[in-house]
């Protein structure tokens, strides 16, 4: 049976999507008349972690990025944290391995590629929100997410090339939800209404349909029951070179 993973939210208490505004609510037995009968998405849950204290590292590492953006005039002495932080760097630096060793290192077989280290729901990168991605039965994928200071573009409102961002990670999560993997080769985007920082975004996405390697995808973002951001986009399957390996070997592409 598909995986319910609306207990883990409480957007989707009651497994119910929350209604997107202006565009169409995709269905299980819509789902069902694209991919066949035995319509069955895949399980996304997440990776568990490398290290907890790597885990601790990133989140404090949020902590400090989401306390530090904007203090500037707020006569915070910031001193010791300076110096407690190159003592930190300082103690990690040392034990790195080159960046071309750990890329590597990510992609060796059975490893976990990307997933804890992107830039969108990676919880062992500082940059990542970190988003977290649900799959619901009817094939669509959802997130929900406030962001702070660091993610601002217009006053008060969400840079929109984080929205971009965050809505070509949601694809991807919508295409591997139903069983599909390609590579982002076309993509359009609606700003319809500026998007809030500091509220919660209701973020949605799903695999409209898909032939030969072509995948077209929707998504949008809604904050406050109003459409905010709505996004289409052609997804190709396609194979990439793996670092630190000679060739992509079928199936082991991720
Ligand atoms: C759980 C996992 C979560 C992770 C989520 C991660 C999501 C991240 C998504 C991304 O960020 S992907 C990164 C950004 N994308 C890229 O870097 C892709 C760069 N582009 C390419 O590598 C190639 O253009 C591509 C592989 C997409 C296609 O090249 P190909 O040489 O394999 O295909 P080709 O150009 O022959 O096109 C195949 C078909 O697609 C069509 N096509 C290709 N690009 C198109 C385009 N831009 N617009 C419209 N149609 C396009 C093309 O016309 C053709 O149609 P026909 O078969 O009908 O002739």
């Amino acid at each position: 049976m598909s995986k319910d993973t609306s207990a883990e939210d409480p957007w989707h208490s009651g497994g119910k999507l929350h209604p997107v505004l202006g565009t169409r609510d995709p269905q299980l037995a819509d789902a069902q008349r694209v991919w066949g009968e035995d319509f069955e998405p895949v399980d996304l849950s997440e990776l568990e972690g490398a290290d907890p204290h790597l885990e601790d590292v990133g989140e404090q590492m949020r902590r400090l990025r989401d306390a530090l953006t904007g203090i500037a005039d707020s006569g915070a002495d910031l001193a010791e944290a300076a110096e407690l932080l190159r003592r930190a760097a300082d103690i990690v630096e040392p034990q790195s391995p080159d960046q071309a060793t750990r890329l590597a290192s990510q992609w060796r077989k059975g490893g976990p590629g990307a997933r804890r280290t992107n830039p969108v729901g990676g919880t062992e990168n500082v940059i990542a929100p970190p988003l977290r991605a649900f799959g619901h039965p009817d094939g669509s994928v959802s997130a929900r997410i406030t962001l702070g200071l660091p993610y601002q573009g217009p006053p008060g409102c969400v840079h929109g090339g984080m929205s971009a961002l965050m809505l070509d990670h949601l694809f991807g999560f919508a295409n591997h939800w139903v069983g599909l993997r390609g590579m982002t080769a076309h993509y359009e985007i609606d700003y319809r209404k500026p998007t809030p920082l500091l509220e919660p975004l209701d973020m949605k996405a799903w695999v409209e349909s898909h032939e030969g390697r072509k995948i077209w995808v929707r998504a949008t973002i809604e904050s406050g029951g109003e459409l905010r951001v709505e996004a289409r986009a052609l997804f190709i399957s396609a194979n990439v070179p793996l670092p630190g390996r000679d060739a992509t070997a079928p199936g082991e592409e991720r």
